[in-house]
């Protein structure tokens, strides 16, 4: 069996990574924001069965228009010009994820990964609040992010997180991640959610280790 360093390198190879040009991104972002729309009112609708039953149908048919040409794998990771880090099919912000929560990431001058971002109720957990590992896979993802800007890029290999007070969804929260130290092949990073007032909701710390093969 290889490592994930070989299995990743492999996965990048055989990428036929398609470059989308700008239009066809903001195209397809436009459509998976539709769609988180839609997701949100399915969540919310009080309609009847039979309207329920009849957009199914729609939906469905739509899925099968969008499946007719299908790419073997999701569009490549890049980095914006502002130092925005595009990772367009991303769980985190991929603004061609119709699942993603909506987090754009820049990377500061001085290494700080950090994001501005309101989450809607799709990611509840306690009533009223975020759930516990929404939190924690945005914070992956910064610390990840913090991590590759350093020029130390890896594998999450732990993850340490403190719920300090609830995160509440619905209002603008900011997330920061940066890198503390490295160790040979370790990185470790600290990251933080931080709440309208100001106060820290969520700390997280993790180390990340370059895979050798
Ligand atoms: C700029 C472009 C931007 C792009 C941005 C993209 C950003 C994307 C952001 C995405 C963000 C999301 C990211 C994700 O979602 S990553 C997905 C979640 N993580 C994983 O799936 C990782 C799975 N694990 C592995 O692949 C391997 O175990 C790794 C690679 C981690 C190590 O396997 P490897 O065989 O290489 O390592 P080694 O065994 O020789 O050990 C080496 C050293 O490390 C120490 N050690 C290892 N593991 C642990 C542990 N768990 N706790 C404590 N210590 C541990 C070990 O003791 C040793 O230390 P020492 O004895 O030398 O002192």
């Amino acid at each position: 069996m290889t490592g994930a360093g070989a299995a990743m390198r492999r996965v990048l190879e055989s990428r036929e990574r398609a470059s989308l040009n700008g239009e066809q991104v903001a195209a397809l972002a436009e459509l998976a924001q539709r769609v988180r729309e839609l997701n949100e009112a399915v969540v919310h609708t009080e309609v009847g069965a039979d309207e329920v039953a009849a957009i199914r149908d729609e939906v469905a048919a739509l899925t099968a228009r969008l499946s007719a040409a299908r790419r073997e794998h999701p569009p490549l990771v890049g980095v914006g010009e502002d130092g925005t880090v595009r990772h367009l099919a991303s769980p985190v912000g991929g603004v061609l994820n119709p699942i993603a929560p909506p987090v754009a990431i820049v990377v500061q001058p001085d290494g700080t990964a950090r994001a501005e971002f309101t989450l809607n109720v799709l990611y509840e957990g306690p009533p009223g609040f975020v759930h516990g590992g929404v939190s924690a896979m945005i914070l992956d993802q910064l610390l990840g992010v913090a991590a590759s800007a350093n020029g130390t890029p890896g594998m999450t290999a732990t993850l340490d997180l403190r719920y300090r007070r609830p995160t509440p969804h619905g209002v603008p929260l900011v997330a920061e991640a940066k890198v503390d130290r490295t160790e040979g092949r370790k990185t470790f990073v600290d990251a933080r959610i931080i709440g309208p007032d100001g106060r820290t909701t969520v700390e997280a710390t993790a180390m990340f280790v370059m895979p050798l093969r």
